[in-house]
């Protein structure tokens, strides 16, 4: 390929420093150097850590980045070393990289591949150094995947080799929120038939939880949100119930009223640690489950009385629903195009690269399940 080896020039929406639109404007993405991957990004997603990262609130946050982790691309070129894709392929980048060799991917509890993450956290590719420049800058990579650019480096253990026949504008949200939510329902919970479930947080990852818990027979599927536009959407996802918290006197005790006794599960897919604590203590004496999704801002802390776990309650975290993710993103692709998980439907809008921080209003505006932005 005539790019192969060369400075890409291209289009990226950079974030120049917090709290600031996303500016479109030309970058230079180096070729892969030794097991990396260069990817042309076709879509992507628009998941709230990205407004999160971009409003300031990541301790990890650093500027300026290209932020976006919900891609989809194919294989422009590889670095020295690289076997598992090539040129052509089909491919979603991963924020959660699965090595194969460390001793979280060889560890059947988690999926939490720990040998690029120190790097992946300050913005930067596994060598140290980053892969783009704009107005003759460093800028930085973010969360290993960068998917607001036309064209992206990652790291091969990043990326996931997905079907050539799934539309990469709809699968790119295999990247993040919806496998997100559906994992946590079906691998971290490990919801059963006949499970009663709330969900705090009606947005996509919460709304791929109740796709999961409605596939796995949960009986009811409460949808919690204060932005009642969400309910007749959630619908669709499983949700049968809703409770908006604006309008009862007490989340929990309603909650625990409607469920004889709390919940089997709870989700919390807001990132609020109020909400995070009325999830636990919603959750049914003895067994309850509550599974934390949301991300919270810098220096935010939960709390509860220790007597809610002494009493059986369970308090859990679920990073990208616990998928081992080169091994599960193409099985989730390979499972949507089979018509058994939904994605088509999480997509509210479509936007061009030049209208991205239209994505971000349409979010904060709570209009969106998902945007994907076409590059
Ligand atoms: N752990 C992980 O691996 C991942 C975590 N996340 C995190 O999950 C969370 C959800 O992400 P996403 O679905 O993209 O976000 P969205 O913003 O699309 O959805 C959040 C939903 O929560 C609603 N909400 C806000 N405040 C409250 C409240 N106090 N009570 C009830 N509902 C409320 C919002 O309402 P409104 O419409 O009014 O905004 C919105 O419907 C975020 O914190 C995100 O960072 C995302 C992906 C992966
Ligand atoms: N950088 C933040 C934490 C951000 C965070 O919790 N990220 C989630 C994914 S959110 C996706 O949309 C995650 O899976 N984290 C696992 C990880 O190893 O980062 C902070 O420092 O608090
Ligand atoms: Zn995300
Ligand atoms: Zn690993």
């Amino acid at each position: 390929m005539a790019t192969q080896g060369q400075v890409i020039k291209c289009k990226a929406a950079i974030a120049w420093e917090k709290l600031k639109p996303l500016s479109i404007e030309e970058v230079e993405v180096a070729p892969p150097q030794k097991g990396e991957v260069r990817i042309k990004i076709l879509a992507t997603g628009v998941c709230h850590t990205d407004a999160y990262t971009l409003d300031g609130h990541d301790p990890e946050g650093i500027f300026p980045v290209i932020l976006g982790h919900e891609g989809g691309g194919i294989v422009e070129s590889v670095g020295e070393g690289v076997t598992s894709v090539k040129e052509g392929d089909h491919v979603i980048p991963l924020y959660i990289p699965q090595c194969y060799d460390c001793k979280f991917c060889k560890s059947p509890k988690t999926n939490l591949c720990g040998r690029i993450r120190a790097t992946q956290g300050k913005g930067v590719m596994p060598d140290g150094t980053s892969r783009f420049t704009a107005r003759g800058q460093k800028i930085f990579h973010f969360m290993g995947c960068s998917s607001f650019s036309e064209y992206t480096v990652v790291s091969e253990m990043s990326v996931a080799k997905v079907s050539d026949k799934a539309p990469l504008d709809k699968v790119c949200l295999l990247g993040c929120g919806i496998s997100t939510g559906y994992g946590a329902a079906l691998n971290t919970a490990n919801v059963e038939d006949g499970s009663n479930v709330a969900v705090f947080g009606l947005g996509a990852v919460g709304l791929a939880v109740a796709m999961g818990c409605k596939e796995r027979g949960a009986k009811k599927i409460i949808g919690v949100d204060i932005n009642e536009d969400k309910f007749e959407m959630a619908k669709q996802f499983g949700c049968n119930e809703f409770l908006n918290p604006l309008k009862v006197e007490d989340t929990v005790a309603s909650l625990i009223e409607m469920t004889d006794g709390g919940c089997d599960y709870t989700f919390e897919c807001i990132g609020n640690v109020k909400t995070m604590r009325q999830a636990l203590e919603a959750c049914h004496k003895g067994w309850g489950q509550s599974v934390i999704i949301g991300v919270a801002a810098a220096g935010q802390e939960i709390s509860t009385r220790p007597f809610q776990l002494v009493t059986g309650r369970v308090w859990k975290g679920s990073a990208f629903g616990g998928w081992k993710s080169r091994d599960s993103v193409p099985k989730l692709v390979d499972s949507y195009m089979d018509g058994k998980v939904m994605v088509d439907e999480f997509v509210t809008f479509t936007k061009p690269l030049v209208e991205i921080n239209e994505a971000f209003d349409l979010m904060h505006q709570g209009k969106a399940l998902r945007t994907v932005v076409n590059m």
